[in-house]
């Protein structure tokens, strides 16, 4: 595992940006289509953001992408400003060159879940699996929406949400709780274990506890994130408030190969 220090948001959001960037030109130069997990919440804004200026300056294109976002919620309309599609199309899909055929969602509005799900899982292996899944965390460390107790081995599948979170993203929805949907889809804890890369975003202070969480302590259902301990390749993406609950040990190693980890975003 690597854990890569940034002193705040907006280098957090540069280095994820230039990490992606640089992987989707390498599988371009080699002729080949380079597949996305991607999240959704507040955490990832700037990195889409930092992406779409990379795009308009002629660094990269998107045309050989493709995407599999984590989540969406159940029973959301599609067009409803808030849903993962309005989000993805606003902040991103909307401002880049991607093929929207090459753009995947899971769809929180179909009778049959079970299907959706199941469909969306073979949609991956049809796309050759993930080269790299980009998540966010909640304060609780949980991955997509696999909330606290989701078993290690989830797959795509519905999920209610817990109390913790439903507030959390009342903020999205005017503070009020009752608007903020109760349920969704979700890609499985597995799900994001499968891809051959994965990488964590995480700010703020108030996620500084689930970063000691998934790095520090074992691995636990307890906080999802914390599978990724066993991943071959995953890389966490702090800003300096998100490591106050870290020993300073281990933030003192980790700074300390930082002139190494740099290298990764180098174009
Ligand atoms: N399902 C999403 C997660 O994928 C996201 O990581 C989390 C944190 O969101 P934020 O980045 O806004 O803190 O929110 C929701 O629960």
């Amino acid at each position: 595992m690597k854990l890569i220090i940034e002193e705040n948001a907006d280098c957090v959001a540069d280095f994820a940006a230039r990490y992606v960037a640089r992987k989707i030109a390498e599988a371009t130069d080699r002729d080949k289509f380079f597949v996305l997990g991607l999240p959704t919440g507040s955490t990832p804004l700037g990195m889409y953001k930092r992406l779409i200026e990379f795009y308009n300056s002629g660094v990269i294109s998107f045309r050989k992408v493709k995407t599999f976002n984590m989540d969406e919620y159940v029973g959301l309309p599609r067009d409803h400003p808030e849903s993962y599609h309005s989000f993805m199309f606003d902040n991103f899909f909307r401002h880049i060159d991607i093929d929207p055929k090459n753009v995947h969602i899971l769809d929180g509005n179909t009778s049959n879940h079970e299907k959706e799900c199941a469909e969306y899982e073979a949609k991956i292996l049809e796309a050759g699996g993930i080269d790299l899944f980009i998540g966010g965390i909640g304060p609780d460390g949980h991955i997509a929406f696999n909330e606290p107790g989701s078993s290690l081995a989830s797959r795509t599948r519905i999920k209610t949400l817990n109390e913790d979170t439903i507030q959390a993203n009342a903020r999205f929805f005017g503070g009020d709780l009752s608007k903020v949907p109760t349920q969704a889809l979700t890609v499985g804890v597995q799900t994001v274990m499968d891809a051959r890369e994965v990488m964590i975003l995480i700010t703020g202070s108030h996620k500084a506890l689930a970063l000691h969480q998934a790095i520090e302590c074992g691995i636990s259902h307890m906080c999802t994130v914390s599978a990724m301990q066993m991943h071959k390749c995953a890389t966490f993406v702090a800003d300096e408030d998100a490591t106050l609950e870290l020993k300073v040990k281990t933030v003192k190693y980790f700074k300390g190969l930082m002139a190494l980890h740099r290298k990764l975003v180098e174009f």
